[in-house]
């Protein structure tokens, strides 16, 4: 699916207009760029991020520095697309690892903090900044694995599923998963979709329906990670998966990228369908309690 919406940014121009306006990229621009500097290794670092780049295998580890849990706030989401457009320019880039620094956490998801009690400015522009962060990671050139050292709860799953490839650590008191019913929140239909392309629809209706977080080993069980590693190996695992990805030709990935396309294309008609019956039968529902 990643690979769908990769070739669809590539080549439909019409439908990057329409995507581009879920995104803001303006605002990620205009804040300050951590540099990544042209030379064998290099390392940028804003105050939320650090990006390792290995020029030599093409391949950059994208660590996540946000205390305590590397919730998805403004700021933070705003340096992981200013750091993914760099890398995105840099056409030596292929691969891309993420990961946390943070002990116990890949991301806690959005940051409750940021999305609580603010303007209604701030709260568009926080949104903006979500799916900025979406569109960018699964419309990326760049195979992006994510090496998911922690708990990975809703938007942190949803990070983790917008990459290729997941490995997980293996401790029973990690959990991922789109828990965002439990809360009260319904998750956006975008979050529903990246869970189906990733899951299948049963596996996400269950999920979703009942708010579920899964241990590593259940979470392996329906796909939501591809493999379970020790705590100590996830890094390294995570590199060496990349060299077996980066192996492969990228025009192949193009070709399965037709296929993909396709279903996603299925998928937005469905969805918009889906959204004007809503809208019917809530018109009808307002009518008939009018009489
Ligand atoms: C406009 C938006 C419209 C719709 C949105 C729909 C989509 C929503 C998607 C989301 O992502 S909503 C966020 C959902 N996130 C969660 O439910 C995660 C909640 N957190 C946890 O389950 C745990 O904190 C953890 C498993 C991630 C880590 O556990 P542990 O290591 O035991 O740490 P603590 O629980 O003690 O937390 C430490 C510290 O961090 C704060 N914190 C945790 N999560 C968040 C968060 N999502 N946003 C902001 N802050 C968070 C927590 O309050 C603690 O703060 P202290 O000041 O008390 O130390």
């Amino acid at each position: 699916m990643k690979m769908a919406l990769r070739a669809c940014l590539r080549t439909k121009p019409g439908l990057t207009a329409l995507l581009s306006q879920l995104s803001c990229s303006g605002h990620a621009a205009a804040r300050r760029a951590p540099a990544l500097v042209a030379q064998r290794s290099s390392s940028s670092t804003s105050q939320k991020i650090k990006v390792d780049f290995d020029q030599s295998s093409g391949v950059a580890v994208m660590h996540m520095q946000s205390p305590p849990v590397n919730s998805l706030s403004l700021e933070f989401l705003t340096d992981v697309c200013i750091a993914l457009e760099k890398l995105e320019m840099d056409k030596s880039c292929r691969g891309l690892v993420v990961t946390s620094s943070q002990p116990k956490v890949f991301s806690a998801g959005l940051d409750i903090l940021d999305m609580y009690g603010k303007s209604p400015e701030h709260c568009a522009e926080f949104w903006k900044a979500v799916q900025e962060m979406w569109l960018k990671f699964y419309g990326s050139n760049m195979i992006t694995i994510a090496a998911v050292n922690g708990s990975s709860p809703a938007g942190g799953c949803l990070l983790s599923m917008t990459c290729d490839y997941r490995i997980m650590a293996d401790n029973p008191r990690y959990s991922i998963g789109l828990n965002e019913t439990k809360l009260g929140i319904v998750a956006p239909f975008w979050f529903k979709d990246t869970m189906v392309n990733t899951v299948g629809h049963r596996a996400t209706e269950m999920a979703l329906q009942l708010g579920l977080l899964y241990s590593p080993a259940e979470a392996l069980k329906i796909g939501l990670v591809d493999q379970l590693v020790h705590e100590d190996q996830v890094l390294t695992t995570a590199t060496e998966t990349m060299t077996k990805w980066l192996a492969i030709p990228g025009i192949l990935n193009i070709s399965y990228t037709c296929h993909f396309f396709h279903l996603w294309c299925c998928n937005l008609v469905c969805t918009i369908c889906s959204c004007v019956c809503q809208v019917i039968a809530a018109k009808k529902i307002h009518l008939s309690q009018d009489f």
